[in-house]
């Protein structure tokens, strides 16, 4: 079991403490990776990742058996300026429909052989809007982050974590901009779906929001400008980069929640992969930000950790290249 928390500061220590990938097995795979029947790196990133997932797992030979994807679901006072091509309602409706498992990634967890679960996080009781005061108290935030970190299966072997959230890519543009600075404009998009009407009513949202709060660290960012979904997967991320359980990163508003650890410690990422780059306009330069090159470029934004998910089945070519395939001596191939 990892050590809970109790306070931010807490969560500020497990996270900055936590321990990193195995070395010697990391480098055995390294070894292991080198003789076996191929051209040296003709594998390409698969052999990066595995050997990468090789050090999380700490096994020179590691094996996939055990993948969960959460899906962490909020509602958002800004919601209210228009800022959604959708109604805020669709966001407990969509909850409704992944129970029964009629969503997209109902679909994509079961194609990749991965565990499901949905959390709402008070559905009824949206956060504030974030223009005109901070979306969440501390007490909330601990929550929501608290929601995330319970969330994860102590024996899943690689997570992802995807969100439902109607108007969560103003929140997700207006971190980005707290963090990152620019224009409002570089990290707002469509979301799902807004007019170029809507688009500009959504940057002097983002705008108006990033000028009344000063966050100044990762988790205040997220108390001010996120939403409980938002809170929630850097929880989750945070609870698996303690426990060492690899991460995909899924779109732009998971990529936002993860920019919120990377700015409280330079590790929080170290066990997380970009799954894919989204088509929500910002994702790519958030990326970039994260020093994260994107697996998969399939036009997708529809979150829900979909990208993400699409990307479990890499991960496990990659694994049963770099476990299953003979070496040069095992198979009396003459090497290079
Ligand atoms: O993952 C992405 O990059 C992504 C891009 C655009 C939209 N979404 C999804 O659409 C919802 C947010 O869009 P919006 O327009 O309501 O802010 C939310 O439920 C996300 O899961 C997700
Ligand atoms: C229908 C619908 C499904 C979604 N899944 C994630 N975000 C979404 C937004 C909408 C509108």
């Amino acid at each position: 079991m990892t050590p809970d928390f109790t306070s931010l500061a807490e969560f500020r220590s497990l996270l900055a403490e936590a321990p990193g990938p195995d070395a010697a097995a990391q480098q055995a795979a390294g070894a292991r990776n080198a003789q076996l029947t191929k051209p040296a790196g003709s594998l390409g990133r698969l052999e990066d990742l595995a050997i990468w997932y090789a050090g999380w797992q700490g096994a020179e030979r590691p094996a996939l058996n055990r993948p969960q994807v959460l899906i962490f679901a909020g509602n958002h006072g800004v919601t209210a300026r228009g800022i959604s091509a959708f109604p805020p309602e669709v966001t407990v409706q969509m909850v409704a429909n992944f129970k029964v498992g009629g969503a997209a990634i109902n679909q994509l967890a079961a194609v990749a052989g991965a565990e499901l679960t949905v959390h709402a996080l008070d559905l009824d009781r949206p956060t504030r809007d974030f223009c005109e005061a901070p979306a969440m108290n501390e007490d909330e935030l601990l929550a929501a982050l608290r929601c995330g970190w319970d969330a994860v299966d102590p024996q899943a072997d690689l997570l992802v974590t995807g969100e439902m959230g109607i108007g969560n890519t103003t929140s997700a543009a207006a971190i980005a901009l707290a963090l990152f600075g620019g224009e409002a404009a570089d990290w707002v998009g469509r979301g799902t779906g807004l007019d170029d009407s809507g688009v500009a009513r959504k940057a002097a949202v983002v705008t108006d929001a990033v000028a009344l709060h000063h966050p100044g660290t990762g988790l205040e960012t997220l108390r001010c400008l996120g939403g409980r979904e938002i809170v929630a997967m850097a929880g989750a991320m945070a609870r698996a980069r303690v426990l060492g359980i690899p991460v995909l990163l899924d779109g732009f508003i998971c990529c936002a929640a993860a920019a919120c650890l990377a700015a409280e410690s330079p590790t929080a990422l170290d066990h997380a992969v970009a799954g894919h780059a989204s088509a929500e306009s910002a994702h790519p330069a958030l990326l970039e930000k994260l020093g994260k090159p994107p697996l998969l470029g399939l036009g997708l934004r529809l979150g829900e950790g979909s990208g993400a998910a699409l990307a479990i089945p890499l991960i496990r070519a990659a694994i049963a290249c770099l476990s299953g395939m003979a070496t040069f001596a095992e198979a009396g191939v003459a090497d290079g």
